[in-house]
């Protein structure tokens, strides 16, 4: 598959450039960079700080090399990913998106755009993540009455909170009680007492450079059950973010999600 990386020099931009280069079936053709950037021109190898030369370029200008792909990884900011979106559904894209932090208007338009393109939407590219997500739903199924407490813990430069994977685990909980997301989640408690039943509430942590750290707690009375994934650093993510790529390979227009890669 040709491939275009979006953003090459962010955490998982390099990343995600650095796996692909090592994957037999995916061949790079570009990196797509913020306009002013001193890496734009360079080889993407030398922007994504490789050490070795790709002998594919960075642009500032998706339009230039998108033609060239068959799909776009976007691993970026949210005004970023949705002129992503406007480009791949024009040239008719396959387009994996893994950016967080949307507004649910936001979330809409890759839904709209998936009756388009092949479009593979995931909050979390981790194996070990959506593990994760099947052993909460089996939890909360069989402990309906705990109570549902996320705490997200990531670096200083993350810029949302909180965090798409604790949203994602949090609606995977809901509807696994029959619930509805939004009236149960509560972001924050400061200044909230005592605590209102049934609801799910939020917390951020940020400190240092902590790649991604969930901890969900179900509190009972005189015990609670916690489950948590540490990732050590970013690389579990953008493996995946490539399986999702490999996986959107002659698919077509459809809204995909990481079940449909990892299926468990
Ligand atoms: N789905 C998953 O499994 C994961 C998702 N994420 C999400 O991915 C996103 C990115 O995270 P992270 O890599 O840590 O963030 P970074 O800030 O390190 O990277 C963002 C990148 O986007 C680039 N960028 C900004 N504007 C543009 C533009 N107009 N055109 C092209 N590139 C642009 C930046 O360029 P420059 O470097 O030049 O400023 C930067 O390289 C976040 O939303 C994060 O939550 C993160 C990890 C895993
Ligand atoms: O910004 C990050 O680092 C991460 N972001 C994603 C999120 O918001 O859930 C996935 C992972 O936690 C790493």
């Amino acid at each position: 598959m040709n491939v275009i990386v979006i953003g090459p020099r962010g955490k998982m931009g390099k990343l995600i450039t650095q796996a692909a280069a090592q994957r037999e079936d995916m061949i790079l053709v570009g990196g797509v960079a913020p306009k002013g950037r001193d890496y734009v021109g360079k080889d993407l190898g030398q922007a994504a700080m490789l050490g070795e030369n790709l002998g594919k370029l960075v642009y500032d200008d998706l339009e230039e090399i998108i033609e060239d792909c068959d799909v776009i990884i976007d691993f970026s900011t949210r005004e970023t990913s949705m002129n992503v979106l406007d480009a791949a559904r024009r040239h008719k894209k396959a387009l994996v998106c893994g950016t967080t932090g949307f507004s649910e208007e936001e979330r809409n338009k890759f839904v709209q755009a998936a009756g388009e393109i092949p479009i593979l939407y995931a909050a979390n590219t981790s194996r070990m993540v959506n593990v994760m997500r099947k052993l909460l739903e089996t939890a909360v199924r069989l402990l309906p009455e705990a109570d549902v407490e996320i705490l997200e813990m990531h670096d200083q430069w993350k810029i949302d909170a909180p965090s798409g994977t604790s949203r994602e685990l949090g609606e995977a909980m809901a509807k696994a009680l029959g619930k509805e997301w939004e009236k149960m989640a509560v972001f924050g408690r400061e200044g909230a007492s005592p605590r209102e039943k049934g609801t799910m509430g939020y917390h951020s942590l940020r400190a240092g450079n902590i790649p991604s750290s969930h901890t969900v707690f179900l509190g009972g009375m005189g015990e609670r059950l916690e489950i948590t994934h540490h990732s050590y650093n970013w690389e579990c993510f953008a493996r995946g973010a490539c399986d999702c790529a490999a996986f959107l390979e002659g698919k077509p227009a459809g809204y995909y999600t990481i079940e449909d890669v990892i299926q468990l």
